[in-house]
């Protein structure tokens, strides 16, 4: 009877299906009903309603003393009246909440979308009741091994948390064809309550990548930095460089953090450009960041040569960078090589980055060279913009890319030199007598072949033989293999 009823509510319109429906229930549950009140507050309900069908009552004459027949129709009338009264109230709420809420509707595209995710969670993440693990790892600071970490990440759709003694409900969703959260609380008149709530979750964002380097990764037209937040800060002394090119960056990106006022007065758009470029291997990565680290600027890397990159996304990223970061192509060579080179037909500049004619329409990059120009060009980039690009083949790029406004400075970073060499020995070799180090540098550099060796190799060699170091001149060979 239960399923009947409320299989039956689905074909009958308004309020009076669900109220068969729940009337069907009530007749199923009934006498367990009445058997739990009459256990629990020893309450005879039958005994009571029969009272209402004596003959000379209103009841009882209408339906003649019959109670089934009357109880039948009053438990289907207060169940019409209760699913009545339930899509009064749902109307009512529907009202309530278009007139007497308030939301933000925050686009994935935001930066403040992941930190607003990320803040949400932390206040929820012990008593969430929908969770999806994470597994990480984490450096113990005491013994500094390195240890797998579960993370619960509470789930944050539709989901309810409090701030400033008002309730708030985040929804994901999917709103004018755009990903984005919508943060809604009910009340009425100024919205400064969700500015209190933002500038609360850049406090949490500032204390918790304190000393630390957020790296944005851009992908399907985002910014994404995950849950971790930040990564330990590089110290620029880590990166073992050729003398003063360190200084000529620190300098010239200082100098241009405090000209901004100088760039507006002569009308130059307020942005900078670098190139490193050199074998792999040689710091150009980790000097990228132990500068981030050293002006407080978080990085954005983008691989060109990813799928699904387009022209639109690529300079709605470069819009979109979240602020106080540096944007870094990576093998700037990989995505577009000298155009020369390309089979650009008709003056249509759509490049096939990574992708040769065959692999099929798929495997095809959108992003056009004219595209990753005008991203760089962008008028309406961020101000104070600092651009990165590295190449291993600085011969294979096209003049247009790294033209001065596009790319104002170029460093190679090449492979080790003999002062490199013996500071990376002695930073390794903390405790060793310069003797040794002169050893070092001369049992590398007097080889007869004299191969480069790159910082990558020689820190790797110095990695290998940590344990036992005195080893390291017999173990020379194995630099390369
Ligand atoms: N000049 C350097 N000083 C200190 N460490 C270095 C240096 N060069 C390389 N390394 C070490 O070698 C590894 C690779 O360095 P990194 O990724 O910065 O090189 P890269 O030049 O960017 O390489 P690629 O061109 O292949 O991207 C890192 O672990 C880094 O610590």
């Amino acid at each position: 009877m239960l399923l009947a009823g409320a299989g039956l509510s689905q074909f009958i319109p308004g309020d009076f299906g669900g109220g068969i429906g729940l009337a069907g229930f009530l007749a199923v549950a009934f006498p367990y009903i009445q058997k739990f009140i009459l256990h629990a507050f020893d309450f005879n309900l039958t005994e009571y309603c029969t009272q209402f069908f004596a003959d000379n009552t209103f009841l009882g004459k209408l339906f003649e003393g019959n109670f089934a027949v009357g109880t039948g129709v009053g438990v289907v009338s207060i169940g019409a009246a209760f699913g009545f009264i339930q899509r009064m109230w749902t109307h009512f709420w529907q009202w309530y909440i278009r007139y007497f809420s308030m939301t933000v509707k925050i686009p994935i595209s935001d930066e403040s979308y992941q930190d607003v995710l990320n803040w949400v969670r932390e206040r929820q993440v012990k008593n969430a009741k929908h969770s999806t693990l994470e597994t990480g790892t984490k450096q113990c600071p005491i013994s500094g091994k390195y240890e797998s970490v579960h993370e619960l990440i509470p789930e944050v759709s539709n989901f309810k948390f409090w701030f400033r003694g008002r309730q708030f409900e985040i929804d994901q969703r999917v709103a004018d064809s755009t990903d984005c959260m919508l943060v809604s609380t009910t009340g009425h008149g100024s919205n400064a309550i969700f500015k209190d709530m933002l500038v609360e979750v850049k406090k949490y964002k500032e204390v918790k990548n304190e000393g630390k380097t957020v790296i944005y990764n851009g992908n399907s037209g985002y910014w994404h930095c995950g849950n971790g937040g930040g990564k330990r800060k590089r110290p620029l002394e880590s990166v073992i460089l050729e003398d003063g090119v360190a200084e000529f960056f620190l300098e010239d990106i200082q100098d241009f953090k405090d000209s901004a006022k100088w760039y507006t007065e002569f009308g130059i758009p307020y942005r900078r450009g670098y190139l490193l470029h050199g074998p792999p291997g040689t710091g150009k990565t980790s000097f990228i960041s132990a500068l981030a680290g050293h002006f407080d600027l978080n990085v954005c890397i983008l691989n060109l040569g990813q799928k699904n990159l387009t022209d639109e996304s690529l300079n709605q990223m470069f819009i979109d960078a979240p602020e106080n970061s540096m944007i870094l192509l990576e093998d700037v060579d990989a995505a577009f090589g000298n155009r020369a080179d390309d089979k650009s037909k008709d003056g249509v500049e759509k490049l096939l980055a990574g992708a040769s004619a065959d692999d099929g329409p798929e495997a095809r990059n959108t992003l056009s060279f004219s595209g990753l120009l005008n991203a760089i060009d962008g008028v309406a980039s961020a101000e104070g913009r600092i651009l990165f690009m590295t190449t291993n083949y600085v011969e294979k790029l096209d003049s247009a890319l790294i033209r001065p406004g596009r790319v104002d400075a170029k460093q190679y970073i090449g492979n080790a030199t003999e002062s490199q060499v013996e500071r990376m020995f002695r930073r390794f070799n903390a405790a060793c007598s310069d003797k040794d180090a002169e050893r070092f540098v001369r049992a590398i550099f007097d080889r007869p072949e004299r191969p480069d060796v790159s910082l990558a190799q020689l820190q790797g060699l110095f990695l290998r033989f940590k344990r036992k170091p005195a080893d390291i001149f017999s173990g020379l060979s194995t630099l390369y293999e």
